[in-house]
Protein backbone atom coordinates (compact mmCIF):
# COMPACT_ATOMS: atom_id res chain seq x y z
CA UNK A 1 0.00 0.00 0.00
CA UNK A 2 1.02 3.47 -0.44
CA UNK A 3 3.40 5.31 2.08
CA UNK A 4 0.73 7.25 3.66
CA UNK A 5 1.89 10.25 5.78
CA UNK A 6 0.09 9.71 8.37
CA UNK A 7 2.21 6.26 8.65
CA UNK A 8 5.39 8.29 8.40
CA UNK A 9 7.14 5.32 7.05
CA UNK A 10 10.62 6.59 5.54
CA UNK A 11 11.41 6.49 1.74
CA UNK A 12 12.75 3.07 0.54
CA UNK A 13 13.70 1.80 -2.87
CA UNK A 14 10.83 1.28 -5.12
CA UNK A 15 8.54 3.03 -2.49
CA UNK A 16 4.94 3.36 -3.97
CA UNK A 17 3.91 6.84 -3.72
CA UNK A 18 0.03 7.46 -4.40
CA UNK A 19 -0.99 10.25 -6.34
CA UNK A 20 -3.86 12.00 -6.28
CA UNK A 21 -4.74 14.93 -8.95
CA UNK A 22 -7.45 17.12 -8.02
CA UNK A 23 -9.43 20.10 -9.75
CA UNK A 24 -11.97 21.49 -11.70
CA UNK A 25 -13.29 19.57 -15.17
CA UNK A 26 -11.39 20.66 -18.14
CA UNK A 27 -8.49 21.77 -16.52
CA UNK A 28 -6.32 19.19 -18.14
CA UNK A 29 -5.60 16.51 -15.05
CA UNK A 30 -6.03 13.16 -17.87
CA UNK A 31 -4.10 15.11 -20.58
CA UNK A 32 -1.38 15.49 -17.25
CA UNK A 33 -1.43 12.10 -16.26
CA UNK A 34 -0.99 10.93 -20.12
CA UNK A 35 1.83 13.37 -21.10
CA UNK A 36 4.03 12.06 -17.79
CA UNK A 37 3.32 8.90 -18.00
CA UNK A 38 2.93 7.73 -21.88
CA UNK A 39 4.15 11.22 -23.51
CA UNK A 40 0.82 11.61 -25.48
CA UNK A 41 -1.41 14.83 -26.05
CA UNK A 42 -5.42 13.98 -26.52
CA UNK A 43 -6.85 17.08 -27.96
CA UNK A 44 -10.16 15.83 -27.76
CA UNK A 45 -9.79 13.49 -24.40
CA UNK A 46 -12.99 13.05 -22.82
CA UNK A 47 -14.29 14.05 -18.95
CA UNK A 48 -13.42 11.13 -16.66
CA UNK A 49 -15.99 9.10 -14.69
CA UNK A 50 -14.46 8.23 -11.30
CA UNK A 51 -11.44 7.91 -11.37
CA UNK A 52 -8.22 6.16 -13.36
CA UNK A 53 -4.56 5.80 -12.52
CA UNK A 54 -1.82 4.66 -13.69
CA UNK A 55 1.82 3.74 -12.80
CA UNK A 56 4.78 5.34 -13.63
CA UNK A 57 8.61 4.69 -11.89
CA UNK A 58 10.26 8.13 -11.92
CA UNK A 59 14.52 7.69 -10.07
CA UNK A 60 15.50 11.05 -7.97
CA UNK A 61 18.57 10.71 -6.45
CA UNK A 62 19.49 6.74 -7.43
CA UNK A 63 16.59 5.67 -6.16
CA UNK A 64 13.35 4.26 -7.83
CA UNK A 65 9.55 5.70 -6.54
CA UNK A 66 6.65 4.01 -8.50
CA UNK A 67 4.00 6.71 -8.70
CA UNK A 68 0.58 5.33 -8.75
CA UNK A 69 -1.26 8.28 -10.34
CA UNK A 70 -4.97 9.09 -9.53
CA UNK A 71 -6.64 10.66 -12.36
CA UNK A 72 -10.52 11.81 -10.31
CA UNK A 73 -13.51 13.27 -12.33
CA UNK A 74 -13.33 17.20 -11.62
CA UNK A 75 -17.15 17.67 -12.81
CA UNK A 76 -19.44 17.94 -9.47
CA UNK A 77 -21.89 15.15 -10.34
CA UNK A 78 -19.26 12.76 -10.04
CA UNK A 79 -17.72 13.89 -6.26
CA UNK A 80 -19.06 10.82 -4.65
CA UNK A 81 -17.19 8.73 -6.97
CA UNK A 82 -14.05 10.55 -6.53
CA UNK A 83 -13.60 10.74 -2.90
CA UNK A 84 -13.76 7.30 -1.33
CA UNK A 85 -9.95 7.02 -3.63
CA UNK A 86 -8.72 10.05 -1.45
CA UNK A 87 -7.46 7.95 1.82
CA UNK A 88 -3.70 6.51 1.76
CA UNK A 89 -2.82 9.26 -0.99
CA UNK A 90 0.91 10.42 -0.15
CA UNK A 91 0.65 13.43 -2.77
CA UNK A 92 -2.17 15.80 -3.93
CA UNK A 93 -1.41 17.47 -7.10
CA UNK A 94 -3.88 20.82 -7.19
CA UNK A 95 -4.74 21.99 -10.71
CA UNK A 96 -6.02 24.65 -12.10
CA UNK A 97 -5.86 25.83 -16.03
CA UNK A 98 -4.13 29.36 -16.39
CA UNK A 99 -7.21 30.38 -18.97
CA UNK A 100 -9.61 29.75 -16.38
CA UNK A 101 -10.01 31.80 -13.12
CA UNK A 102 -12.97 30.06 -11.96
CA UNK A 103 -10.58 26.81 -11.57
CA UNK A 104 -7.62 28.39 -9.67
CA UNK A 105 -10.49 30.12 -7.37
CA UNK A 106 -11.48 26.45 -6.36
CA UNK A 107 -8.35 25.30 -5.97
CA UNK A 108 -9.13 26.03 -1.85
CA UNK A 109 -12.71 23.81 -2.13
CA UNK A 110 -10.41 20.87 -4.03
CA UNK A 111 -7.82 21.36 -1.03
CA UNK A 112 -10.43 21.26 1.89
CA UNK A 113 -12.59 18.19 0.05
CA UNK A 114 -9.01 16.51 0.07
CA UNK A 115 -8.40 16.91 3.45
CA UNK A 116 -11.69 15.88 4.73
CA UNK A 117 -11.85 13.19 2.72
CA UNK A 118 -8.42 11.71 2.69
CA UNK A 119 -8.65 11.66 6.72
CA UNK A 120 -4.94 13.18 6.76
CA UNK A 121 -3.61 13.66 10.26
CA UNK A 122 -0.75 16.27 9.54
CA UNK A 123 -2.45 18.90 7.25
CA UNK A 124 -0.65 21.23 7.97
CA UNK A 125 2.69 18.96 6.31
CA UNK A 126 0.80 17.36 3.86
CA UNK A 127 2.80 17.21 0.73
CA UNK A 128 0.85 19.38 -1.85
CA UNK A 129 1.63 20.95 -5.50
CA UNK A 130 -0.06 23.01 -7.24
CA UNK A 131 -0.06 23.27 -11.30
CA UNK A 132 -1.33 25.85 -13.45
CA UNK A 133 -1.89 23.52 -16.46
CA UNK A 134 -2.13 25.40 -20.22
CA UNK A 135 0.93 27.17 -20.15
CA UNK A 136 1.11 27.01 -23.98
CA UNK A 137 -2.25 29.37 -24.42
CA UNK A 138 -1.70 33.02 -25.76
CA UNK A 139 -1.02 35.75 -23.52
CA UNK A 140 -4.29 37.28 -24.22
CA UNK A 141 -6.18 33.78 -23.01
CA UNK A 142 -4.09 34.08 -20.06
CA UNK A 143 -6.65 34.57 -16.82
CA UNK A 144 -4.38 33.30 -14.19
CA UNK A 145 -0.68 35.23 -13.45
CA UNK A 146 2.03 33.44 -12.47
CA UNK A 147 2.33 35.86 -9.52
CA UNK A 148 -1.14 35.06 -8.64
CA UNK A 149 -0.81 31.37 -8.08
CA UNK A 150 2.69 31.73 -6.09
CA UNK A 151 0.60 34.55 -3.92
CA UNK A 152 -1.73 31.76 -3.23
CA UNK A 153 0.42 28.97 -2.56
CA UNK A 154 2.10 31.07 0.03
CA UNK A 155 -0.68 31.93 2.01
CA UNK A 156 -1.79 28.60 1.44
CA UNK A 157 1.45 27.38 3.16
CA UNK A 158 2.04 25.25 -0.34
CA UNK A 159 5.57 25.78 -1.19
CA UNK A 160 5.31 23.49 -4.61
CA UNK A 161 4.01 25.43 -7.53
CA UNK A 162 4.27 25.11 -10.91
CA UNK A 163 3.28 26.45 -14.48
CA UNK A 164 2.78 23.36 -17.07
CA UNK A 165 1.17 22.36 -20.62
CA UNK A 166 0.15 18.84 -21.21
CA UNK A 167 -0.06 19.80 -24.58
CA UNK A 168 3.15 21.02 -25.63
CA UNK A 169 4.92 18.82 -22.62
CA UNK A 170 6.51 21.71 -20.94
CA UNK A 171 7.06 21.28 -16.99
CA UNK A 172 5.19 17.83 -16.48
CA UNK A 173 8.06 15.64 -16.31
CA UNK A 174 9.47 18.41 -13.42
CA UNK A 175 5.75 18.81 -11.82
CA UNK A 176 5.77 15.07 -10.93
CA UNK A 177 9.60 15.05 -10.10
CA UNK A 178 8.90 18.31 -7.71
CA UNK A 179 5.91 16.39 -6.10
CA UNK A 180 8.43 13.48 -4.86
CA UNK A 181 10.90 15.60 -3.95
CA UNK A 182 8.16 17.43 -1.98
CA UNK A 183 7.45 14.67 -0.25
CA UNK A 184 10.71 13.42 0.02
CA UNK A 185 11.81 16.63 2.01
CA UNK A 186 8.80 16.26 4.19
CA UNK A 187 9.58 12.45 5.00
CA UNK A 188 13.54 12.97 5.74
CA UNK A 189 12.16 16.08 8.60
CA UNK A 190 9.83 12.84 10.03
CA UNK A 191 12.68 10.26 10.16
CA UNK A 192 15.01 12.71 11.24
CA UNK A 193 12.14 13.79 13.83
CA UNK A 194 12.53 17.57 13.50
CA UNK A 195 9.68 19.65 14.36
CA UNK A 196 7.69 20.35 11.93
CA UNK A 197 7.79 23.68 10.26
CA UNK A 198 5.43 25.55 11.86
CA UNK A 199 3.34 27.90 9.45
CA UNK A 200 2.08 30.56 10.94
CA UNK A 201 5.82 31.73 12.29
CA UNK A 202 8.61 33.20 9.69
CA UNK A 203 6.48 32.05 6.67
CA UNK A 204 8.04 34.67 4.32
CA UNK A 205 11.73 33.62 5.75
CA UNK A 206 10.54 29.98 4.81
CA UNK A 207 8.86 30.84 1.22
CA UNK A 208 11.88 33.17 0.33
CA UNK A 209 14.10 30.42 1.24
CA UNK A 210 11.65 28.19 -1.43
CA UNK A 211 10.43 29.59 -3.63
CA UNK A 212 13.37 29.86 -6.28
CA UNK A 213 13.51 26.17 -6.21
CA UNK A 214 9.85 25.41 -5.85
CA UNK A 215 7.52 27.64 -7.65
CA UNK A 216 8.17 27.66 -11.35
CA UNK A 217 6.10 29.08 -14.08
CA UNK A 218 5.88 29.86 -17.64
CA UNK A 219 5.85 33.36 -17.54
CA UNK A 220 7.53 35.83 -14.97
CA UNK A 221 5.26 38.81 -13.73
N1 LIG B 1 -4.15 24.27 -24.72
C1 LIG B 1 -4.14 23.22 -23.89
N2 LIG B 1 -5.21 22.40 -23.82
C2 LIG B 1 -5.15 21.36 -22.95
C3 LIG B 1 -4.01 21.10 -22.15
N3 LIG B 1 -4.27 20.02 -21.39
C4 LIG B 1 -5.51 19.61 -21.71
N4 LIG B 1 -6.04 20.40 -22.66
C5 LIG B 1 -7.38 20.27 -23.26
O1 LIG B 1 -8.34 20.48 -22.23
C6 LIG B 1 -9.46 19.63 -22.41
C7 LIG B 1 -9.75 18.85 -21.13
O2 LIG B 1 -8.65 17.99 -20.84
P1 LIG B 1 -8.81 16.77 -19.81
O3 LIG B 1 -7.45 16.22 -19.55
O4 LIG B 1 -9.84 15.81 -20.29
O5 LIG B 1 -9.38 17.53 -18.54
P2 LIG B 1 -9.73 16.92 -17.10
O6 LIG B 1 -9.26 17.90 -16.10
O7 LIG B 1 -9.20 15.54 -16.98
O8 LIG B 1 -11.32 16.91 -17.12
P3 LIG B 1 -12.35 15.98 -16.25
O9 LIG B 1 -12.07 14.56 -16.59
O10 LIG B 1 -13.72 16.41 -16.65
O11 LIG B 1 -12.12 16.27 -14.80
C8 LIG B 1 -9.14 18.74 -23.61
O12 LIG B 1 -9.78 19.27 -24.76
C9 LIG B 1 -7.64 18.86 -23.77
O13 LIG B 1 -7.24 18.70 -25.11
C10 LIG B 1 -2.88 21.98 -22.27
O14 LIG B 1 -1.84 21.85 -21.62
N5 LIG B 1 -3.01 23.03 -23.14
Amino acid sequence: MAAARNNMRPAQKNTLLKVVILGDGGVGKSCLMNRFVSNQFDEHSFHTIGVEFLNKDVDIDGETYTLQIWDTAGQERFKTLRTPFYRGSDICMLTYAVDDRPSFRNLEMWKNEFLYYADVRENAQFPFIVVGNKSDVPAEEREVSHLEMSTWCNENSITSCIEASAKNANNVQEAFRMAVQHWLRLETRADRNEQPINDTVDLTKRHSENRMSCCIGAADD
